[in-house]
């Protein structure tokens, strides 16, 4: 594969997500993909490309290390370092990929489901410097427990999980605490700056 892809087209909007574990990334891209309208926006998962090749190299199945499940928590601290180790020799690597692999080029707003380290964002505000926005999901201790989350030394406490604990200027912070309200307060300025931007694209 080509390790220097950044497809041609322009998205309006980059919305890049992240959020500690069980914090609720997926749900909210999901949300923000179906207010946004499944026309216009693409969910793009960073960890795509990397359970893809590592579940090749591996011979595992691609679509179980995908979903929420034990199976995909049994391999998460072994893919966790094989991840890094090809990072370390280029850090755009699982990016480039993701782009390569999701035909983002297809819609105008993009949704980034997994940020998880400065690089993951720089690669994005580099390429796309007007589109990016960062977006914070962010939930309560309480809340990720009740989710299922559990401190896992290995995962917990290392670069993946923790490479984002110290930015402060997020575009967005998105409370995903289990009250809808807030939730949705969160997401109307989001799905504003989509629709605003997607009108100003086709005028
Ligand atoms: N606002 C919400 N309302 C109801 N359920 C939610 C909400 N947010 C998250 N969940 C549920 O909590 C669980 C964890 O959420 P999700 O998988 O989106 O978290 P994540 O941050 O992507 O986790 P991970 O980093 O482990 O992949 C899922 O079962 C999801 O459906």
């Amino acid at each position: 594969m080509d390790d220097c892809y950044i497809p041609a087209y322009n998205p309006v909007l980059i919305l890049v997500l992240s959020g500690k574990r069980k914090s609720g990334k997926d749900f909210v891209a999901e949300l923000l993909k179906e207010r946004m309208g499944i026309q216009k926006s693409v969910i793009i998962r960073l960890s795509g490309p990397l359970k893809e090749q590592y579940a090749k190299e591996h011979q595992l199945d691609y679509s179980r290390l995908l979903d929420a499940t034990e199976y995909k928590e049994f391999y998460r601290t072994d893919m966790i370092l094989w991840g890094e180790e090809i990072r370390r020799k280029n850090p755009g690597y699982f990016c480039y990929h993701a782009l390569l692999q999701q035909n983002a080029d297809k819609k105008p707003v993009w949704i980034v489901s997994d940020a998880r380290r400065k690089t993951d964002i720089t690669f994005f505000r580099t390429n796309y410097p007007c589109a990016t926005k960062t977006v914070r999901v962010s939930a309560t201790l309480e809340t990720r427990k009740s989710r299922g989350w559990v401190f896992t030394p290995g995962v917990d406490d290392v670069e993946s999980e923790c490479g984002l604990d110290d930015v402060q200027d997020w575009d967005f912070v998105i409370k995903n605490d289990g009250d809808d309200i807030l939730l949705n307060d969160g997401i109307q300025p989001i799905l504003d700056l989509g629709v605003k931007r997607i009108s100003l694209d086709n005028v």
